[in-house]
């Protein structure tokens, strides 16, 4: 089958005329930057639909490519004639005279179009009429059709199509604005940056590592699942913050079964600095209510209060399995998985605070004077950016940490 057209159809899109126009010109760039290894095709949007013209190129590695694109409800692989019924006619036969292992058949005409001469029960029986003719044992199925060949009729001309493809639904990556993921590396953290692009954020990461507590091999782990994200986004930017000096402190000057609030309010504090030069709006978190000590709903509520930025957790009422099951999807649990570890297990006291109180961390925070270290973590921070395809191996002169 020679398609020269994909016809792609807009997920959720608000009606608003200047949203509809953001909406389209950002999934119309990122659909580029997603095909630009094919040289051939150009893209080109209306407001109801994109057209990606394949000039030849192979529609198969194009279409799986555009399934993991946000902002795409469905497409299809399609072909595009003249709106002349003659000229239907003709490619309506052509088209399924050149599949294999069809028997039955319907035709689904759609007119956005409504001065065109037919109307759709019309079209339906010109076309259902003249494939009968022409290609011997075919037969009508409405019901159950091998193959239903959608038919539409629009202003500049007729598309035909037989498949539609599902999309990846949600918004084109970017149209929401841009927030900050607090990315570890463990499981959670990676989905939630997965989820909030697919609601059309722009991600920037943030990671906090301690050496020499943390090792080469925790980073290289970082920079794994950064590359995963960036196959979603095209390219994602990854701060690394040395945390050492603010962890040690806290070890020092804050009763054990504080640590750990006191060190989550501490990495929300440079995270929101972090955010602010980026100019983003949000923080993003891989928290789930309940999941550990740190996620208890007081625990959310102690460290809070280190901003009042918005910060987003997308996991909140999900399921471990669940998660994992998007993790498994997006490809990230097996990096997660490796043992390698995190600032936070490294620091980790024996009896964390389940639920504590904002009074108390205040007060323990209230002898020691982090404002300086906070300083030197954002000055000291290191930036990267990093690409899907670009294989991060260790000692490859990224000299991070
Ligand atoms: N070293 C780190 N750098 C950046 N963010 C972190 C780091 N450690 C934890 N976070 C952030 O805090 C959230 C809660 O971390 P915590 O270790 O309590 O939970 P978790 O369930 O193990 O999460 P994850 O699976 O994402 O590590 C993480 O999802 C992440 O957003």
């Amino acid at each position: 089958m020679i398609y020269d057209h994909i016809l792609i159809r807009y997920g959720e899109i608000s009606t608003k005329g200047k949203n509809r126009k953001g909406f389209i010109d950002k999934l119309k760039s990122n659909i580029k930057r997603a095909l630009q290894e094919f040289k051939s095709i150009r893209v080109e949007a209306d407001r109801d639909r994109m057209y990606v013209l394949l000039n030849g190129e192979d529609h198969k590695a194009v279409a799986s490519k555009l399934t993991g694109i946000f902002g795409i409800q469905n497409f299809s692989p399609a072909m595009k004639t003249e709106r002349d019924i003659e000229a239907v006619k003709e490619s309506a036969l052509a088209y399924v005279s050149d599949l294999s292992g069809i028997s039955t058949f319907k035709i689904n005409t759609r007119r956005s179009d409504k001065n065109y001469p037919y109307n759709t029960d019309e079209v339906n029986h010109i076309l259902g009429g003249h494939i009968l003719q022409n290609i011997e044992g075919i037969s009508v199925n409405v019901k159950n059709p091998d193959l239903t060949l959608r038919v539409e009729i629009r202003k500049e001309a007729v598309y035909l199509s037989g498949e539609i493809i599902p999309g990846a639904g949600g918004l084109p990556v970017g149209n929401s604005g841009k927030a900050v993921l607090m990315l570890s590396g463990g499981i959670d953290s990676p989905v939630a940056g997965y989820l909030s692009m697919k609601r059309g954020l722009d991600l920037e990461c943030v990671h906090f590592h301690s050496p020499p507590f943390t090792s080469e091999r925790s980073k290289q782990k970082v920079l794994d699942l950064c590359r995963k994200l960036a196959a979603v986004s095209g390219r994602i930017t990854l701060h690394i913050v040395p945390f050492t000096d603010i962890q040690k402190l806290i070890q020092k000057q804050i009763p054990e079964n504080y640590t750990m609030t006191s060190t989550r309010r501490l990495m929300l504090r440079v995270a929101d600095r972090i955010r602010e030069n980026q100019k983003a709006l949000a923080i993003v978190t891989g928290e789930s209510l309940g999941q550990v000590a740190s996620q208890t709903l007081e625990s959310m509520f102690a460290i809070n209060e280190a901003t009042n930025t918005p910060v987003l957790r997308p996991l909140i009422t999900m399921d471990k399995i669940d998660i994992m099951k998007i993790a498994t999807e997006i490809d990230t649990l097996e990096i997660s998985n490796r043992p390698y570890e995190d600032c936070c297990t490294v620091f980790t006291p024996a009896n964390p605070k389940t639920k504590p109180k904002r009074e108390k961390v205040n007060f323990y925070e209230s002898f020691v004077d982090f404002n300086e270290l906070v300083e030197q973590a954002v000055n000291g921070v290191e930036t990267v950016t990093i690409y899907p395809e670009q294989k991060i191996e260790e000692g490859d002169g990224l000299d991070l940490f």
